[in-house]
């Protein structure tokens, strides 16, 4: 049955394309098929990373990416992969409470994670896994009295962007000494089995925003910015050399305001677009892929693709 149904999935991609740095498209008629096809691709790095190590390092990123998960909380995936071996990072959070509406922690918590048939399983330390299969950016999602809505009064953490910054990188340099993260074969980057990253209009990609000084950032694993263009300004993020050692990164991407971005972050463009952060996104030793729908796929060359 799955099979057959992988099969028809195939049959009905649009069209597909590889370039040789900016990685493999995969282009869908509708959100439903781009849906199926994302599954079966993390499903399918979780089996593997299971396998091969005992764990599933996955970082995901807010916005659309989440809705566009929703199938592997469904059936087959919600038997089949095994949640319970998942380390779940954030590619990028912005600095608020954990309850508020901006988190991307609640909006993965909210509209993914707590609709798998176990969550408990994900946010209870009930497995024999060291310390928890969620990474929480701590301070920022303390639930401490500030840094919550009270009513509709807002009081901001009490940790800074720069503090939750290093407090994330503490946890993630943790697990990179016990290598439950993988450790870059090239440089002391961690090496994520996945990194998942949605992308603005405007070329943006976890919080990494055009023409930041942030993306000159080599040093460092996690950053932070006080500057977003997008709200809410403060928000911590994975940087380029991070990102860039991951194993295998996708980049999800729908809707049409998206086209522009999408041509320009894969076509050979001219030297004016390649600081876009979405096209700064090239795993040195991963594989990268890219799931579009027909919309945000429609300013492509099409030279690329064969049917
Ligand atoms: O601000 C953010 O935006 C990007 C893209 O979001 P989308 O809703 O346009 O898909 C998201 O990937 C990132 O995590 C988030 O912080």
């Amino acid at each position: 049955m799955l099979i057959v149904e992988l099969l028809n999935l195939l049959s009905r991609m649009a069209h597909s394309g590889v370039h040789k740095d900016r990685g493999e498209l995969r282009i869908h008629e509708n959100l439903d098929e781009l849906g199926t096809d994302l599954a079966e691709y993390i499903a399918e790095l979780s089996e593997a990373s299971v396998k091969e190590r005992g764990v599933f390092t996955i970082a995901i990123s807010g916005g659309s990416l989440i809705g566009l998960m929703g199938r592997l909380c469904e059936a087959p995936y919600n038997k089949t992969v095994d949640w319970a071996k998942w380390y779940i990072f954030w590619a990028d959070e912005r600095v608020v409470a954990k309850t508020h509406a901006d988190s991307n922690y609640k909006l993965a918590k909210d509209g993914l994670l707590s609709k798998t048939d176990n969550p408990e399983q994900i946010f209870d330390n009930h497995l024999p896994l060291p310390p928890q299969p969620i990474v929480f950016l701590s301070n920022v999602n303390s639930p401490s009295p500030v840094g919550e809505f009270e009513g509709n009064h807002y009081q901001m953490p009490i940790v800074s962007a720069e503090e939750a910054a290093d407090d994330y990188e503490f946890h993630v340099r943790q697990l990179v000494k016990t290598r439950t993260i993988n450790v870059s074969d090239i440089s002391d980057c961690p090496k994520f089995d996945l990194i998942l990253l949605g992308m603005g209009p405007d070329g943006h990609v976890a919080s990494l925003f055009p023409n930041h000084p942030v993306l000159d950032e080599k040093d460092e694993w996690v950053t932070f910015i006080t500057d977003s263009p997008k709200s809410p300004p403060e928000r911590i993020t994975f940087t380029l050399p991070v990102i860039n050692s991951a194993s295998n990164v996708a980049v999800v991407v729908t809707g049409e305001s998206k086209a522009e971005a999408v041509h320009l972050a894969t076509d050979d463009v001219g030297a004016d677009c390649l600081s876009l952060p979405a096209r700064l996104v090239r795993p040195i030793r991963g594989k990268l892929v890219w799931f579009l729908d027909k919309l945000a796929a429609s300013k492509l060359d099409g030279s690329r693709f064969s049917e």
